[in-house]
């Protein structure tokens, strides 16, 4: 596998505190890869800087080999960098499939007077649109919502549709801000299963998140923040067993964590 993303160096202070303090990390084309930290660490400043939705100080953020650090966030997600947020962004007095159809159209090629004269240009981007909408709405499991106004879905599958309206573009990586916060316990798995099987259709992603076993479940590689420097990388389970992660970020030692994980077994 080879980075699509590669973070070198980021640095981003807030008025003397230093959120990101040279942070470095690539993800894998094709990958999981989890981003976790502390409350504090710097999580969200790197995936903002990283995604254009706030200015670092320094560093380079290059994806598939094209230089996008500094540019602003539209430009970011038409170089195939697209996010989903912590709060959940759709419109819920429509369908699932006109949120997705909408989401596709502010990517596709066909302008304003294609539109308006039903070219053929047109009607292949909306051709096109709704066979990836239908393949995407497959996938994580909302197949029968299809025609549904997406406000009755629970806030999880909600979260769901914003995902798949951030891969409508065909996007080379989405980053996903706490995925499964406020979701119900057991609709988080469903979020799970989801990202799995976009996954092995071949979407990468980089997650955030606090809920350790979900992105133990979920992740080839995590990334462990702490006082914004990149404090350990590796599989979950080196992770889990990193002394350094278990005190920083878990508050643990090895043997706590080791009879806590006992008693989730
Ligand atoms: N707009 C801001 N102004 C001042 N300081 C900020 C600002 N945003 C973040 N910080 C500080 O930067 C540091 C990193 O914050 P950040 O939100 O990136 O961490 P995080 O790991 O995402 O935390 P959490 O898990 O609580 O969301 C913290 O010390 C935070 O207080």
């Amino acid at each position: 596998m080879s980075a699509i993303l590669q973070v070198t160096e980021l640095r981003k202070s807030y008025a003397g505190v230093h959120a990101l303090d040279g942070v470095s990390f690539a993800v894998e084309a094709g990958s999981v890869t989890g981003l976790i930290g502390p409350n504090g660490s710097g999580k969200s400043t790197a995936i903002d800087c990283i995604s254009g939705f706030q200015k670092r100080d320094s560093g380079e953020v290059v994806l598939a080999g094209n230089d996008i650090t500094g540019l602003p966030a539209h430009q970011i997600a038409r170089a195939g960098l697209m996010r989903t947020f912590q709060t959940v962004r759709i419109y819920e007095r429509l369908s699932l499939r006109d949120n997705l159809a909408i989401a596709a159209q502010q990517f596709d090629p066909a302008t304003w007077i294609d539109e308006f004269l039903r070219t053929r240009r047109y009607r292949q981007a909306v051709d096109k649109a709704e066979v990836r909408a239908r393949e995407l709405v497959e996938l994580i499991g909302l197949k029968r919502y299809w025609e549904i106004e997406t406000g009755i879905l629970s806030y999880g599958q909600k979260k769901l549709v914003a995902l798949a309206a951030a891969l409508m573009p065909h996007p080379k990586i989405v980053v996903l801000d706490e995925p499964v916060a406020g979701v119900n316990p057991t609709r988080i798995r469903e979020i799970e299963v989801a990202l799995a099987a976009l996954n092995r259709a071949g979407e990468t992603f980089l997650i955030v998140e606090h809920n350790v076993e979900f992105i133990t479940n979920l992740c080839h590689r995590v990334i462990v923040l702490d006082q914004g420097k990149k404090l350990a990388e590796g599989t979950a389970a080196e992770i889990h067993t990193d002394p350094r992660v278990l005190e920083a970020y878990l508050g643990m030692t090895p043997e706590m964590a080791e009879a806590e994980m006992r008693g989730a077994a």
